[in-house]
């Protein structure tokens, strides 16, 4: 047996500076999660990501006209949904077409220029957020909403989510979510990210193909799990037969464990304290109090502690966005993410091609198939 680590547990594939884990401390760019999450815009979040430090009050007026002029999306780009945005095709689907599709209203989509790249980089973070809105209102039979110039990134998500202004409370509590969930050092969709574009692709092949690694369970897909099993236990009194049942089988639960954090995701403190305030206020207090219940089980039994994605279920939910939507939503923070490592990785560029250790059959000889 190599020295192979499965799932390349603890094994550095690259340098960054856009974020950094150190024990449970999360930095971008230098800046505590804690500090970020408490101050600032999520606007101010992608500018940093990018830049490498914050921007001035000029910079991140421009950012944000520029974030809201590429929102509006061209009818073609969302007028396909109608043939696909049914029951039958998972949202997360729907946004890796989307993704792809952006590159065709791209006459440059194949410039690989440091300004062009920008520009794409703008275009995308700004349309992910209005073709997540349009999926949802396109297969409700909707009207697809315009983003409003004095609105910020969140507000305007939400109100073209919606159809109506959010309040200053919603605007406040998913802003801290997009700061939250937007980058992640190495993680697996940031990684597929880099892996792309690390052929020289274009930048929507490589949000196109973390998307892809994103949508699965046990990434950002969990955090619709997690809301599924919020739901599918009920009420507080069945959570221990549902776990214990659950751990005996040796099923995962949603939402806890993380191959980096032992002693605990530093996100998942705000969320969970965003999860009992809205739970409460939105008479659905229960759902926190089944949260609180599964983590202490699963802490108990298995020494595994909650995920950015386990209290955050409760925060979309309460918030009255549709469950199928928790990693869409997802996605759209952690773009700004995966655009600051696509562009790092052009930066210095190297391909990424490890090698595998062949474990199969040696010595074999061609049979004719008649012989088979
Ligand atoms: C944004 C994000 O991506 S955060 C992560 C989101 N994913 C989830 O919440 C899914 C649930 N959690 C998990 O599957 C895992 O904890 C991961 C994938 C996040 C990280 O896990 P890894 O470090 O790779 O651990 P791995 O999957 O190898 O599990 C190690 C052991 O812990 C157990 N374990 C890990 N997580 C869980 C869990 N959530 N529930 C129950 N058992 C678990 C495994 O069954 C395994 O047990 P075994 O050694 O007896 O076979
Ligand atoms: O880092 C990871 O493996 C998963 C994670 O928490 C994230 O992507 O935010």
């Amino acid at each position: 047996m190599s020295e192979q680590k499965k799932g390349l547990e603890g094994v550095i594939a690259s340098e960054t500076r856009i974020s950094s884990i150190v024990g449970d401390q999360l930095t971008y760019a230098g800046y505590k999660i804690d500090d970020l999450a408490e101050n600032a815009l999520f606007e101010e979040v992608i500018f940093l990501l990018w830049n490498f430090r914050l921007p001035n009050q000029d910079e991140l007026t421009d950012l944000q006209q520029q974030l809201t002029e590429h929102m509006s999306l061209n009818p073609r780009m969302y007028s396909h949904f109608e043939d696909y945005a049914t029951d039958k095709i998972h949202p997360m689907a729907g946004l890796r077409t989307s993704l792809s599709y952006l590159a065709h209203f791209d006459e440059k989509s194949e410039d690989m220029s440091d300004e062009v790249n920008m520009k794409k980089a703008i275009r995308i973070q700004a349309k992910i957020a209005s073709l997540v809105a349009a999926f949802s209102r396109v297969r409700q039979g909707k009207e697809v909403l315009k983003p409003k110039a004095e609105y910020s990134y969140a507000k305007n998500f939400l109100y073209m989510l919606f159809g109506e202004e959010p309040t200053d409370v919603q605007v406040e509590g998913f802003n801290k979510a997009l700061v939250l969930h937007a980058d992640h050092e190495l993680n697996a969709s940031t990684f597929t990210a880099r892996v792309c574009v690390a052929t020289l692709s274009d930048m929507y092949s490589g949000v196109t193909a973390a998307a892809g690694a994103l949508k699965g369970p046990l990434h950002g897909g969990a955090n619709e799990q997690v809301i599924k099993m919020i739901t599918e236990i009920g009420s507080l009194d069945k959570v221990d037969e549902y776990i214990y049942n659950k751990l005996e089988n040796k099923e995962k639960i949603m939402g806890m464990g993380h191959r980096v954090y032992k002693s605990g995701d530093p996100r998942a403190k705000f969320l969970k304290e965003m999860s009992r305030k809205l739970t409460e206020e939105n008479g659905k207090k229960e759902f926190f109090e089944i949260s609180l219940r599964i983590a202490e089980i699963v802490e108990k039994e298995k020494g595994l502690l909650p995920n950015v994605d386990f209290f955050s279920a409760t925060v979309y939910d309460t918030m009255g966005i549709e469950h199928d939507l928790f990693t869409p939503i997802f996605a759209i923070s952690r773009t700004s993410g995966w655009i600051a490592h696509i562009l790092e990785q052009y930066s210095d560029n190297r391909l990424i091609r490890p090698r595998a250790e062949y474990i199969g059959e040696t010595d074999r000889k061609y049979t004719p198939i008649e012989e088979r």
